[in-house]
C-alpha cells in the first residue's frame, strides 16, 4: 500500500491515523487471494511495520521509534520521547485469520507511555488517548480476567482461581487490555514474558480510559528502557486492583 504524509495533528491524532491505516494494509492482506496462508504472519508483521515507521518518520522527523520489527537503535535510550510500535500484535491469531489481533502505536515521553492507539481491524474498533471514555456498566458479580488463550501462566490462573474470576483466554495484549477498556472483561493480568512494544499503546489507552495499570508487583510500567523486556503486567479495573495486587503476592511470595 502507498503511504501519503499525514496532516499536521497531535500525537494521539496520529497514534490513532497509524493504527488504522496499518489495520487497514492487514485487513487487505487478509483477504481471500491476497496473501499464501504460509505467508500471512511474516508479510503482515514486515508490510505493516514498514507502513508505520515510514507514517511516523515523516510526521515526527525528531522522534525515535522502538518497533517489534525493527532493528533497535540504542541511540533512542537517550531521547525524551520515543514511539513504541507492534505492527500486528497477536501475529498467531492473525496468521489464523481470527478477530483477536491488534496494531498498537504508544508514545513514551521520559519513560512513560502518555499517548497511544490500539487497533482491533478485525473488529472495526480503534481506541486512542483522546477518546472520551464512556463509565463501564456495572462489574459482574463474578470478575472475568482475560488470559493468554495460548500460554497462560500457571500464576495467573492460581490469581483467577483465589480471586473467584472466570477466565476468558484471548489472543493479543491489545485485544486483551481493550475488553477491559470495553468493559468485556475486568481484569488482564500477565506474566511469564512480554515486551515494551507489547504494552505500551494498551496502557497508554488503559490509563486515558481511568484503568489501574501496573507491573503485578504495583511498580509503575516504565518505558524506553535499555531491555525493552516488560514481562508481566495488571490492566483493570481500579476497584479489583489491591485484590488481585494482594493475591499475587499471595501466589507469589518469592518473585523473580
Ligand atoms: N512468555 C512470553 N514471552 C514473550 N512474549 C510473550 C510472552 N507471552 C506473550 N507474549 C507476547 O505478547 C503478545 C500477546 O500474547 P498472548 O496473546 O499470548 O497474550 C504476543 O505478541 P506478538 O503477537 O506481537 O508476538 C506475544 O508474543
Ligand atoms: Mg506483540
Amino acid at each position: 500500500m502507498e503511504s501519503r504524509p499525514l496532516s499536521p495533528q497531535t500525537d494521539a491524532q496520529l497514534a490513532r491515523d497509524v493504527a488504522l491505516a496499518a489495520g487497514a494494509l492487514l485487513i487487505e492482506l487478509c483477504k481471500a487471494g491476497a496473501c499464501a496462508d504460509n505467508e500471512l504472519g511474516d508479510r503482515g508483521d514486515a508490510e505493516a511495520n514498514a507502513l508505520i515507521l515510514d507514517l511516523l518518520h515523516s510526521a515526527r522527523p525528531g522522534d525515535f521509534i522502538l518497533s517489534e520489527e525493527a532493528q533497535d537503535d540504542p541511540a533512542r535510550c537517550g531521547a525524551r520521547r520515543v514511539w513504541i510500535v507492534d505492527p500486528l500484535d497477536g501475529t498467531r491469531e492473525f496468521r489464523e485469520r481470527r478477530a483477536d489481533w491488534a496494531v498498537h502505536i504508544g508514545l513514551a515521553i521520559d519513560g512513560v507511555a502518555v499517548t497511544g492507539a490500539v487497533s482491533l481491524p478485525a473488529t472495526g474498533r480503534v481506541f486512542a488517548t483522546d477518546d472520551s471514555f464512556p463509565s463501564l456498566p456495572p462489574a459482574p458479580a463474578q470478575p472475568r480476567m482475560v488470559v493468554s488463550r495460548t500460554r497462560a501462566h500457571p500464576l495467573v490462573l492460581r490469581v483467577a482461581a483465589a480471586i473467584g474470576a472466570e477466565l476468558v483466554p484471548m489472543g493479543s495484549a491489545g485485544a486483551k487490555a481493550m475488553a477491559v477498556v470495553q468493559g468485556d472483561a475486568e481484569i488482564y493480568l500477565h506474566t511469564g514474558g512480554q515486551y515494551e512494544w507489547d504494552n505500551c499503546a494498551p496502557v497508554a489507552v488503559a490509563h486515558a480510559a481511568g484503568l489501574h495499570a501496573s507491573r503485578i508487583d504495583g511498580a509503575p510500567l516504565r518505558y524506553n528502557c535499555e531491555n525493552p523486556l516488560l514481562p508481566d503486567l495488571l490492566i483493570c479495573r481500579p476497584d479489583y486492583a489491591q485484590a488481585v495486587l494482594a493475591a499475587v503476592a499471595a501466589e507469589n511470595p518469592t518473585p523473580g
